[in-house]
């Protein structure tokens, strides 16, 4: 059977595909909204579509405008590779590379560069829709969005290597409902997806790596989730970032570095962050602010050490060793069954001669700690010139390295009457105890 609401992108007939994907996609969308003008016939009318991406290079040139409900845009293959890797190997080594660019089926953004120019402009993908009711079922899957260069940014960086280029994959202006991002690749964009106003939105299975930031879901929302995905932003901006969410829930990500945090929550209420394995080469890898309560944090894995990668030696994201690996500005939160691994070289440590806190509790009340569990390595820091030995060399490295100290837990005078059990040993937490319930980790022979 054939539809007339499935569309090919390389057999439509207005432009052509693989020199302006963005005016086909287009045409589509507007050839859609002819047909489907009715808002009720036979108790339907407006079904929506699917735009189908082959494999294959598809230049955007033209933003993508969306308007309409119900459209799946769908390719088969995320195509992720390391662009960053392929970018540092030196160039007269690229022709023996099996392959230079990211495949399947994939968008390549050659949107002109804006200079201070508004940020949604650099969009690959636009959508907005004001009105009743919201915009609802627009669903990206399995393909690649390719930002393809990073460019200068006045820092002596190789260019490569900046995480800037104005350009977003998936930028959604306005409110929103039941929207999908499935088994995309997202790589080389400094902003992977930016999603105002998101309602029961499910980011899921996506490979986001390689952007300046990856997920930022601004405004405020609810009952979404960031599921798992495989995510490392740079050291710039965010892996995930929410504000104002109720009721997120961000699990089973597999969140790698080099983001300036892991997962940072703004004014975030009754959420959940569970069961992420989380890796960053800087302190405040979850970033709990502005009053954000009522949050689980459980069963998380953070792995804190050095950048491996001699291209990145150096950089850093501004935050000494007494932010906290885990940092909380809120109240009853359940912070509970995280593992910590802190594996840093003593001599590094800022400021110099500190002990690094791992959960730091700045302001709020109530907050429930328990259960954690840290383990703080003294390891002297190794680096290489080869990206993905260096990284599985200074993951597998558990031996051979002293202990280091640390402050498991840190509550500041601001944050009261919070319950700290088993998170620490009694010289491992700088609490008040006269304001704050708390029970030691105990330790051997005491
Ligand atoms: O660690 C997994 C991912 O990391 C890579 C390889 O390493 C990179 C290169 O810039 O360094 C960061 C983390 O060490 C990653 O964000 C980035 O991307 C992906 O190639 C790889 O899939």
């Amino acid at each position: 059977m054939s539809s007339s609401n499935y569309y090919d992108v390389t057999t439509w007939p207005v432009g052509n595909a693989s020199k302006d994907v963005g005016e086909v996609i287009n045409s589509i969308i507007a050839d859609i909204k002819e047909r489907q003008a009715a808002s009720d016939v036979n108790d339907g009318g407006k079904p929506g579509a699917v735009i189908y991406l082959p494999p294959g290079d598809y230049h955007l040139r033209t933003q993508v405008v969306i308007d309409i409900s119900f459209l799946r845009i769908e390719g088969s293959g995320h195509g992720f590779t390391s662009s960053s890797i392929r970018f540092n190997v030196p160039e007269d080594e690229w022709p023996g590379l099996h392959e230079l660019w990211p495949g399947g089926s994939r968008i390549l953004v050659d949107l002109p560069v804006r200079e201070g120019g508004e940020e949604a402009r650099g969009a690959a993908f636009y959508i907005e829709r004001t009105g009743s009711p919201r915009i609802s079922s627009v669903e990206f899957s399995n393909f690649c969005i390719d930002g393809l260069h990073f460019t200068a940014d006045g820092s002596g960086l190789h260019p490569e290597n900046t995480y800037v280029n104005g350009k977003t994959g998936i930028y959604v202006a306005n409110a929103n409902d039941s929207f999908r991002v499935n088994g995309m690749g997202f790589v080389y964009l400094e902003n992977a997806l930016t999603i105002y106003h998101a309602d029961a939105l499910s980011i899921h299975d996506n490979f986001i790596a390689e952007c300046g930031s990856c997920i930022e879901l601004r405004g405020w929302g609810q009952a979404s989730k960031v599921t798992d995905n495989l995510i490392g932003a740079g050291f710039k901006g965010h892996s995930i970032y929410a504000e104002n969410h109720g009721g997120l829930l961000i699990t089973a990500n597999n969140v790698f570095p080099r983001g300036a945090s892991s997962v940072h929550l703004s004014g975030v209420t009754r959420s959940s962050v569970t069961n992420n394995r989380l890796h960053s080469f800087y302190p405040g890898m979850v970033v709990l602010d502005a009053n954000s309560s009522e949050n689980l944090v459980a069963t998380n894995h953070f792995l804190r050490d050095h950048e491996p990668w001699t291209p990145f030696l150096g950089i850093g994201n501004g935050l000494d060793d007494l932010t906290g690996l885990l940092r909380v500005s809120g109240s009853h939160n359940s912070l509970v069954a995280n593992h910590f691994s802190e594996v840093v070289d003593a001599e590094s440590i800022r400021p110099e001669g500190a002990a690094p806190v791992i959960i730091r509790l700045v302001e709020g009340a109530g907050n429930f700690v328990s259960n954690n569990h840290t383990v703080a390595l003294d390891v002297r820091a190794a680096s290489s010139d080869s990206c993905f030995a260096a990284q599985v060399d200074a993951l597998l490295t558990t031996e051979a390295s002293d202990a280091l100290a640390v402050t498991a837990v840190m509550v500041d005078p601001a944050s009261a009457r919070n319950t700290i059990l088993d998170s620490g040993t009694d010289a491992q937490v700088v609490a008040d105890r006269a304001v704050n319930a708390f029970r030691a980790t105990p330790t051997v022979g005491s």
